[in-house]
């Protein structure tokens, strides 16, 4: 009686969960599509599901109600990250701010990011690297024309090359980093068994995934310490440059050397911060850029109907300036339609809690992992109409923004940890859709038509398109 009643009040009411296997849990359930597999496990267990990752309890929310609760109400418990073998390799041991567990270490340097490197003011003042780099990609737009071409290469090139002049003054071998890059972020998603069944850490051993981290670590860094000490050499010896062109570099430097923050940056943490700003500002932006691009081509009446306001607020200039945006209602109800169907970090990044709590009547452990299926909310049919047609007319008559306070629309995460790069990412994708579509007419190549464009996904860190957007640009006047 006495080992029944302790077990009875030691029992927790834990959310309802699919059948697991020893050892790796619900590991085979994942699929080659995450997003695409948890949407359909929630139709079965709900919005609110535990599955086990390896060991490791990891919550799964499907529904905005869900994802206010871990985001919003429980925001102070469920803000850490958990901690994953590869990404503590490649990021200087979670020196950066997207790994880092949370704690004094994360807020300062967060804040640092939000107050001095990616501030509305300061996103302003790299407006004339935006729009050089548009411009690029526009000429090389014009001498395609009437030939196929590769334009998710294209927009590779523009992501890479806006961080770089931004974050580093000047652009760096292009494919060079491009490769590392994309190297770097396919090992951050690759499955490690041993951050999930300790005592397996020796399977990632022989495989051979810890050893290749370490060698792209390496290179990383090895690129990073060649462009700090270019900075650093900047402002020493008799060439010191008394002109500060404020890169996000310069800007870092400058506040370790004038000691204008109360937080001192060791070289590992400087460098693993300029590295958040390449990964996270690459990936994400061209994969944004390529979907909205894609939904345009398939659907002729959105791509006349921006035309008609990007033909309108132009009136006759060559170009579209960022001054401009702010007219384009449509431009940005399309951009938002696109991030709803195809949100680019489609899990958002995973968090963790630290103490137990009780999320609505269910008891979760401390250590427990939280992913939001903001993919699978930004289509759930409770919340959208026809949650599969990409109506960007659904953004014009409502308030959603960008500051994550509206959980049916999650691109960029809420709460602490929310993304801060918004600013940054969507005057960039701003800028560039409105100059591409407003200079071209694209059609497929192969006599494929628009509407049959193929729209298969391809899971990563990012969700982006399984082949790359071919098209044949034609200019517009
Ligand atoms: C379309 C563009 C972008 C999208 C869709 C995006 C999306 C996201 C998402 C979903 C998260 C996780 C949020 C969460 O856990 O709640 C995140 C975090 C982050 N993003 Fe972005 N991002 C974009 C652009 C950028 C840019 C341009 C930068 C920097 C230059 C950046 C830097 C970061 C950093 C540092 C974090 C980690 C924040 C933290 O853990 O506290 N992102 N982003």
């Amino acid at each position: 009686i006495k080992w029944n009643s302790f077990i009875s009040k030691n029992k927790k009411n834990l959310p309802p969960s699919p059948q697991k296997f020893p050892i790796i849990g619900n590991m085979h359930q994942l699929g080659s599509n995450p997003s695409r597999s948890f949407q359909a496990l929630s139709r079965k267990y709900g919005p609110i599901m535990l599955i086990y990752l390896g060991r490791k309890p990891t919550l799964v929310a499907s529904s905005a109600e869900v994802a206010r609760e871990i985001m919003k109400t429980h925001d102070s418990s469920f803000c850490s990250r958990p901690n994953l073998r590869v990404p503590n390799i490649l990021m200087y041991g979670s020196k950066d701010i997207v790994f880092s567990p949370y704690g004094e270490y994360w807020r300062q340097l967060k804040s640092i990011v939000v107050v001095h490197l990616l501030s509305n003011s300061r996103v302003k003042s790299f407006q004339k690297v935006r729009e050089k780099e548009t411009q690029l990609i526009i000429r090389k737009l014009e001498e395609s024309c009437g030939c196929s071409l590769d334009l998710r290469a294209l927009l590779i090139s523009f992501s890479n090359n806006l961080i770089c002049r931004v974050a580093a003054g000047r652009v760096y071998d292009g494919l060079k980093l491009t490769n590392l890059l994309k190297k770097h972020v396919h090992l951050l998603t690759v499955f490690t068994i041993g951050s999930y069944v300790p005592w397996l850490s020796w399977v990632d051993q022989v495989s051979g995934i810890e050893r290749r981290a370490r060698e792209i670590a390496k290179e990383v860094d090895e690129f990073l310490d060649g462009v700090v000490k270019e900075h650093v050499d900047k402002y020493t010896g008799a060439n010191a440059e008394s002109d500060k062109a404020q890169d996000l570099i310069d800007i870092l430097l400058g506040l370790q050397r004038d000691n204008t923050i109360d937080f001192t940056f060791h070289k590992d943490t400087l460098k693993a911060v300029v590295w958040d700003m390449f990964v996270g500002g690459t990936d994400t932006t061209f994969t944004a850029l390529e979907w909205v691009i894609s939904e345009l081509i398939k659907q002729p009446r959105v791509m006349k109907k921006l035309q008609e306001e990007l033909t309108e607020v132009a009136q006759g200039r060559s170009k579209i300036l960022e001054e401009d945006l702010e007219k384009m209602k449509y431009l940005k109800a399309v951009i938002k339609e696109a991030l709803r169907l195809h949100p680019p970090v489609p899990l958002l990044i995973p968090r963790e809690s630290t103490q137990d709590i009780k999320l609505m009547g269910y008891d979760i452990p401390v250590g427990t992992q939280a992913i939001i299926n903001a993919w699978a909310i930004g289509r759930d049919p409770v919340l959208w109409e026809d949650p599969e047609v990409f109506w960007p007319e659904r953004f014009l008559n409502n308030f959603i923004n960008y500051k994550g306070i509206h959980f049916e629309w999650l691109p960029f995460g809420s709460g602490r940890r929310q993304c801060p790069g918004i600013q940054f990412g969507v005057v960039a994708i701003e800028l560039a859709l409105a100059n591409i579509i407003y200079k071209f007419n694209f059609t497929l190549p192969n006599g494929v038509k628009n509407e049959d464009l193929d729209m298969s996904e391809e899971s990563g860190l990012t969700l982006c398109r399984k082949s790359s957007l071919m098209v044949i640009a034609s200019s517009r006047t």
